[in-house]
């Protein structure tokens, strides 16, 4: 899939959707600019202009079509270069912004530009979502409570578990890519919401995924670890924890990993630093005492190594997940030591089925081209157009109903591959 169709979805991110979000990071750094100068010196000021001027410049190479350049990054020309090779006859200069896939266009311009601020000497640990982030969970802590309170008061099982995967899913839609940094917080209590949104799944295997995670609990290998490969910061990592607490309360698993990505990724992304933000910023919250013990618990679980949180750069690669076997083997190698995994988000799923108009009714585990480290779910509100796994003729009504059903983030799925 790629941005040259007018009425695709990569059109409208290519056109619309990624300027935006990138003129929002040149403001922001200019907007940081004078206390970056007051606390750093002037060098550092002279540092965010040149840092503005290279961003400025990627805008410009986007709104304008122009050939996709190397880098800094061996993986990524490389990258370049198979895709080169694969569509355009092997010349990169044909490799434009609206005519190369979509997925590794919209995967390029995060990375140009963490490039400019990771070349820089002041600004390399730098994260222009930062504030975003932060702001989108304190819209959040009303939400967040009643969750948290819903948690508490529940009886481990398998009702238990087939909700928080519910709530996981339905997280997914506070991301703050498709709203264009926007806020999107969640609204109102989820936990009542859940029922009337429950047609909303099209396709839904929670009952499948509790019965493996059954053989995880009673398999002898000693300890059952998952994969929790994450998405988004703020309310969704909330509901992930909760899903994540909720596996080793009710003794399925011993061990939780997880992963996040390296750099700032689709605005919204967890970065390890967003992790213990959450658990600080809940901890710190003393007049919502359900956060506060929420945290405790989850900074406890941190400290005994039931939870660990694990950077990955693979994640902010543009690689299909089929790729990773032979591009980053020993990644997939640590997957497949798990019992279980769990995948988070559109991106992610993109990344699983390889980003491709697959026919609605093709069996899930077939679109993962041959990725299976281990038995996995994915949990992913539709904000992209590809999709599979769905029950017969459900595609197909849908599209009669809205051509634009798989990018709003209306729809949901809960898919599992043994
Ligand atoms: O991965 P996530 O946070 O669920 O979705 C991120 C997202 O940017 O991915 C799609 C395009 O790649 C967008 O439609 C959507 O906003
Ligand atoms: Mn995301």
């Amino acid at each position: 899939m790629c941005a040259k169709y007018k009425k695709g979805f990569g059109y409208k991110t290519i056109n619309q959707r990624l300027p935006v979000i990138l003129t929002k990071v040149i403001d922001q750094v200019a907007r940081d600019k004078n206390d970056i100068g007051k606390k750093l010196g002037a060098g550092a000021l002279e540092e965010v202009k040149d840092v503005i001027g290279e961003l400025a410049k990627l805008k410009n190479e986007m709104v304008t079509n122009k050939s996709i350049q190397r880098t800094g990054s061996a993986v990524w020309n490389e990258y370049l270069a198979n895709v080169a090779k694969k569509s355009f006859n092997g010349i990169e200069e044909c490799v434009r912004w609206y005519v190369a896939p979509w997925l590794f266009v919209e995967c390029y311009m995060y990375h140009r530009m963490n490039e400019a601020f990771r070349t820089s000497t002041f600004l390399k640990t730098y994260d222009p979502f930062r504030g975003q982030k932060e702001e989108a969970f304190f819209e959040s802590v009303e939400p967040a409570c009643v969750l948290g309170e819903f948690v508490l008061g529940s009886k481990n099982g398998p009702e238990l578990l087939k909700t928080l995967l519910e709530v996981s899913l339905w997280g997914n839609r506070c991301d703050l890519s498709i709203s264009q940094g926007e806020s999107n917080a969640q609204d109102g209590n989820l936990v009542d919401q859940l029922v009337p949104l429950r047609e909303k799944i099209l396709a839904n295997d929670s009952q499948q995924v509790w019965e493996v995670l059954e053989k995880v609990r009673k398999s002898s290998s000693s300890p059952r670890r998952i994969g929790y490969i994450l998405d988004n910061s703020s309310f969704e990592l909330f509901t992930d924890l909760c899903l994540a607490n909720a596996l080793l309360e009710s003794g399925l698993v011993d061990n939780v990993d997880f992963y996040v990505k390296a750099q700032p990724w689709f605005i919204s992304d967890v970065l390890v630093q967003d992790f213990h933000w959450l658990l600080d910023t809940m901890a710190s919250l003393t007049d919502k005492p359900v956060l506060v013990q929420l945290a405790t618990k989850w900074k406890e679980n941190v400290q005994t190594g039931r939870f660990s949180v694990v950077e990955h750069e693979f994640w902010t690669y543009p690689h299909a997940f089929f790729e990773m076997k032979d591009s980053e083997p020993a990644l997939y190698h640590e997957l497949g030591s798990k019992a279980f995994l769990i995948f988070k988000g559109d991106l992610n799923y993109r990344k699983l089925i390889f980003d491709t108009n697959w026919d609605f009714e093709t069996p899930f585990p077939k679109s993962l081209l041959g990725f299976s480290p281990a038995p996995l779910v994915a949990l992913r509100t539709l904000k992209a157009d590809c999709v599979s796994g769905l029950p017969a003729g459900v595609g197909e009504k849908l599209s009669e109903i809205n051509h634009d059903w798989m990018n709003t983030g209306e729809y949901g799925l809960i898919q599992l591959s043994e």
